[in-house]
């Protein structure tokens, strides 16, 4: 087990906006996290980054409940891409990049090989290492997702959760991260709405619906007729993908 999230309850006010939340992300694998809008996706992130406190039930980082590890802990381990991350300052792109390395860093420690190394890499995987130098305002939205991505990589992480990433995204960048993610050896648990990125790249979905579990699985299990109709309220033909493991969605006016 990577993350776990064991009878998560959450609510703003009166309003119960996740109830009794139950699963496991396992090493390794990346976990789909669809739903239509307002069904409690950017929330319950939230909660798996340990950025929110669950009213009842808690998450697990490796057995351990996280609300008892240190930020510093969590952090050396978990990164989190929000939907709407911003950066205020006026940074270079390397700058923003470099900040991913602050969680490993001590008050002693000077900048080491390791972190540079951290950040080429993540610059080059994101393909932002021709934008290094640019100033943060100058970058499209585009190139400001990614770059939030290369800090996250910047990281280290061993979990990477994402919300909507491939939001700003063209066709060709949205694909590139998706296969980029898919490829890293984390765990990744990511907030999509392209139900065919998903069945395309994740090993497992969960699908929420008014802050409940409607379905977890494998997209062939989870990604069905009769689920597109009852929870997304789309008519549409799936069938076996001709070109990768998952099902292929054909949406029906
Ligand atoms: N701070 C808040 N105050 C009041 N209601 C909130 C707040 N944050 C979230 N909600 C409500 O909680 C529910 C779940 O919101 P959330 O953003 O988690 O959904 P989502 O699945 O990520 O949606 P989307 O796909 O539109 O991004 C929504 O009904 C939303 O209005």
């Amino acid at each position: 087990m990577s993350i776990k999230s064991e009878n998560i309850t959450w609510k703003i006010g009166t309003k119960t906006v996740l109830e009794d939340i139950s699963f496991e992300a396992r090493p390794g694998e990346m976990l789909g996290l669809l739903g239509p809008n307002g069904s409690g996706k950017t929330s319950l992130l939230r909660l798996l980054a340990g950025l929110k406190l669950p009213h009842s039930g808690r998450v697990l980082l490796e057995d351990r409940d996280i609300q008892k590890i240190s930020r510093k802990t969590v952090a050396q381990r978990v990164a989190f891409v929000e939907q709407h991350a911003t950066t205020n300052a006026n940074l270079k792109v390397e700058d923003v990049v470099k900040l991913g390395r602050f969680p490993h860093r001590s008050m002693f420690s000077g900048w080491t090989k390791a972190d540079e190394h951290a950040v080429e890499e993540a610059l080059e995987r994101c393909g932002m290492a021709a934008k290094r130098h640019e100033r943060w305002q100058h970058l499209s939205g585009g190139e400001k997702q990614r770059a939030h991505i290369a800090r996250a990589l910047a990281q280290s992480p061993r979990e990477l959760i994402l919300d909507e990433p491939t939001n700003h995204l063209d066709i060709q960048h949205q694909i590139s991260l998706l296969k980029l993610i898919a490829g890293l050896p984390v765990t990744s648990i990511i907030a999509l709405h392209d139900l065919n990125h998903a069945a395309m790249f994740c090993d497992r979905i969960i699908v929420l619906e008014q802050g409940r579990i409607a379905a977890n699985g494998t997209p062939a299990e989870i990604l069905t007729e009769d689920l597109l109709r009852c929870v997304f309220c789309v008519r549409a033909h799936v069938c076996p993908s001709d070109h990768h493991n998952g099902p292929h969605i054909q949406f029906l006016t």
